[in-house]
């Protein structure tokens, strides 16, 4: 019999989602850094086996108090994962606190999928801590399954897997074998960018781009090489952080071209001639025409 179906990772920013998604489809499918909040999309991973295709969806993390627009919208992404989910992972980053006020708690309480209560980063608690954050989760919420994991080091994650195909329903392969993600490379060049963006700046800085590509066009190199042109803006919501991004004299957007160049080289194996362009879209993440051009469907 062959098993298909959507499987929705939810948890707080941070909890390890993306880097379990990573892990259970095995190619690098979105950003992970340290910063919180760095999914801001749902990005699907698509898992086939001999006779079984799993559709992971890593929903952004759940923002308690929304301050913009944009953060509202990512909640609503939330919601439609609620909706169309076979299997439902709560991820729960073991290290931290939980009470029963969390707003994904709230929701799960009464949630009619299968629910697997996932903890992650179990390589850097106690026992002791795991069954005290797992007796008072179990007080608010009834999961189908338990599971106690690593998503980094891999630890738990076959079993996890395992059950997840077990509790799959009957289906039809919807994807070709080879395909890991419904996401073109257009989409992850944008990534590569605002992960670098990441890596290189501070404080609300990462949090106030958005990066749009203008245009990728495949041509090749003087030798005959296969070479992408990319061109990327860099949408900043403040005046004030126009120079901030592109640094004296223009070092730090050399810095950050160089850099997102070469992944994107990696990533999309042939050769890359990036161009970054900074312009300033005031208050974007409060301005319902820029969240559209930038993809946030409502
Ligand atoms: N020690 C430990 N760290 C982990 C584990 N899984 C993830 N992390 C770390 O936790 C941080 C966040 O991981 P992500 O996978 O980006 O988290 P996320 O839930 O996708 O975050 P958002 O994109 O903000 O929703 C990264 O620094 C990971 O390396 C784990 O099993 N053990």
């Amino acid at each position: 019999m062959y098993r298909s179906g959507f499987v929705n990772i939810i948890g707080r920013p941070n909890a390890g989602k993306s880097t379990l998604m990573n892990a259970l489809v095995g190619e690098r499918m979105s950003i992970i850094t340290a910063k919180p909040q760095t999914t801001r999309h749902r990005i699907f991973g698509i898992l086939t086996g001999e006779d079984f295709q799993i559709v992971f969806s890593d929903t952004p993390g759940a923002i308690q108090e929304p301050h913009y627009r944009m953060q509202e919208m990512m909640n609503r992404y939330i919601n439609t994962s609620f909706e169309d989910a076979d299997v439902m992972l709560y991820l729960v980053d073991a290290q931290e606190e939980y009470n029963e006020d969390d707003m994904l708690i709230g929701k799960l309480r009464h949630f009619k999928f299968p629910l697997y209560l996932v903890f992650n980063k179990i390589d850097a608690v106690s026992t002791e801590r795991l069954q005290e954050t797992e007796a008072q989760l179990r007080r608010w919420i009834k999961p189908e399954k338990v599971f106690q994991i690593s998503a980094l080091e891999g630890t738990g994650v076959p079993d996890l897997l395992a059950a997840i195909v077990a509790e799959l329903p009957e289906g039809p392969q919807y994807y070709p074998d080879d395909q890991l993600t419904d996401r073109n490379e257009r989409f992850f060049v944008s990534e590569i960018i605002r992960e670098q963006i990441l890596e290189q700046y501070h404080q609300e800085i990462p949090y106030s781009v958005e990066i749009e590509i203008e245009s990728f066009e495949e041509t090749e190199t003087k030798d005959g090489a296969e070479l992408a042109r990319i061109s990327a803006i860099i949408y900043v919501s403040r005046k004030t952080q126009k120079p901030i991004i592109i640094g004296k004299g223009g070092a730090a957007i050399k810095e950050l071209g160089s850099k997102a160049r070469e992944r994107m080289e990696d990533f999309l194996q042939r050769k890359v001639f990036l161009e970054l362009h900074v312009k300033i879209r005031e208050d974007w993440r409060d301005d319902d025409s820029a969240l559209k051009q930038f993809g946030y469907e409502r």
